[in-house]
């Protein structure tokens, strides 16, 4: 499989803070990646050092072959990367449909457009002239996914699906994940929820302080694994050690 994503080795910096130190990964084209990891891991700061609203100091971004680490933010959208950000920022003045039309502002062409988005998320459909405003969090969230969606990305990035919703509202919206990786779109998520992460990510890579603590795939690395990278203790011992 081909390389739509290689990060290289990247530093991000919050003036004097280093968020990021070294962060490499690999999005193959058609596989979906969950980047995990506790509060202040980096997570968010990758995302956005993706999606161009962050410049790494260090390192490179490449999207399929070509170098766009100093690619602004709007150009990395008509290139095909779109993002969801953390905690959503929908318009409260605007409908569903007002909401997703703003996402197809200057897209590309591909498989997305209204009527896809209601089929990958139909309770969208029964919301269409609700506004924004007077949205539940999962409906919010499935706004912000689809206006994403509308944009015809051919990587989609995914910040904290699951923050603040209850457990069947996450997997109602984490449903249109495979609709949404069978229409060809790669999925970059990151997830604080390690049991969403593993169930819907081919690979996972966890991120501890701004390091990479431990990447494989989704189906080979153990629970106890996970959750011990996660917490930054040895998994091997099972406890600290000290
Ligand atoms: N705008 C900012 N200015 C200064 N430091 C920041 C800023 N945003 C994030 N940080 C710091 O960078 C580190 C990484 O934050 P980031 O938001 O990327 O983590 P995260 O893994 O996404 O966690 P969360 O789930 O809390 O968003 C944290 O120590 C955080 O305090």
């Amino acid at each position: 499989m081909n390389a739509l994503l290689e990060v290289d080795a990247i530093d991000v910096a919050y003036a004097d803070f280093r968020a990021l130190h070294g962060i490499s990964l690999t999005v193959a084209e058609g596989e979906t990646l969950a980047v995990i990891g506790a509060n202040g891991a980096g997570k968010s700061t990758l995302l956005k050092t993706v999606a161009g609203l962050l410049r790494p100091v260090a390192g490179q971004i490449r999207f399929d072959g070509h170098d766009v680490s100093r690619t602004p933010a709007h150009q990395r959208v008509r290139q095909g990367i779109a993002l969801t950000p953390e905690g959503r920022r929908i318009f409260g003045s605007l409908t569903v449909e007002e909401n997703l039309k703003v996402g197809a502002h200057g897209r590309r062409q591909g498989p997305w457009n209204l009527a896809t988005v209601y089929d990958a998320f139909p309770l969208l459909a029964e919301k269409r002239s609700r506004r924004g405003a007077h949205l539940s969090g999962g409906e919010q969230q499935a706004t912000a996914i689809g206006r994403a969606l509308m944009s015809n990305p051919r990587l989609l990035l995914l910040d904290e699906v699951s923050l603040g919703l209850a457990p069947v509202v996450i997997a109602d919206i984490y449903k249109a994940l495979p609709t949404i990786t069978a229409k060809g779109t790669t999925v970059l998520v990151v997830e604080q929820d390690l049991t969403q992460a593993l169930t819907v990510a081919d690979r996972v890579q966890c991120l501890l302080e701004g390091r990479t603590v431990l990447e494989g795939a989704a189906a080979d690395v153990t629970r106890k694994q996970v959750q011990a990278a996660y917490f930054g203790v040895d998994a091997t011992e099972g406890q600290e050690d000290e």
